[in-house]
């Protein structure tokens, strides 16, 4: 899995076409969105996480979790994004994976929106630019 995360002031989406056959069924509210003061999470899923999809979401709600508590954001925005690899898992895959990522972070006290899965959205992002604001994370499974 490939990460990038951005502290940002705001993130803001709002739904367009879909991208794939079948996207994620969403409700009406869920065509737009928007977080402030929060830490946004591009993610690609990747075909090697396919081998162990729990582990990676645990490794990768450690990387959030730690990376969070580093700038001090409470809020975070899990948004697919299929444009940090060439080697990406299939939607299903994916989207489970993200979804129990989401749920994690709940768990762990976070207020968390993730971002329609399979759709072509347009996005308005403003990162607050401090030297931690731009970073980005890889995870793989070990087995
Ligand atoms: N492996 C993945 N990781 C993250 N998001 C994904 C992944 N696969 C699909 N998506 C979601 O599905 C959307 C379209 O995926 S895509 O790879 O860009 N495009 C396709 O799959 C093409 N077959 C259709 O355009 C992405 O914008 C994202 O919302």
């Amino acid at each position: 899995m490939r990460m990038l995360l951005i502290h940002s002031d705001y993130l803001e989406y709002e739904v367009k076409d879909k991208a794939l056959k079948n996207p994620e069924p969403i409700s009406d509210e869920q065509r737009k969105g928007r977080l402030d003061e929060v830490l946004a999470v591009f993610m690609s899923v990747e075909k090697v996480d396919e081998s162990n999809p729990d582990e990676v979401v645990e490794k990768a709600v450690k990387e959030i979790k730690d990376v969070a508590s580093q700038v001090k954001a409470e809020k975070i925005f899990v948004y697919p994004f299929a444009h940090l690899s060439s080697e990406l898992a299939k939607p299903d895959v994916a989207l489970k994976i993200l979804q129990k990522i989401e749920e994690k972070l709940k768990e762990e006290g976070f207020e968390v929106k993730r971002a329609p899965f399979g759709y072509y959205k347009a996005f308005k992002l403003s990162c607050k630019g401090h030297p931690l604001a731009e970073l980005s994370r890889t995870i793989v499974p070990s087995g």
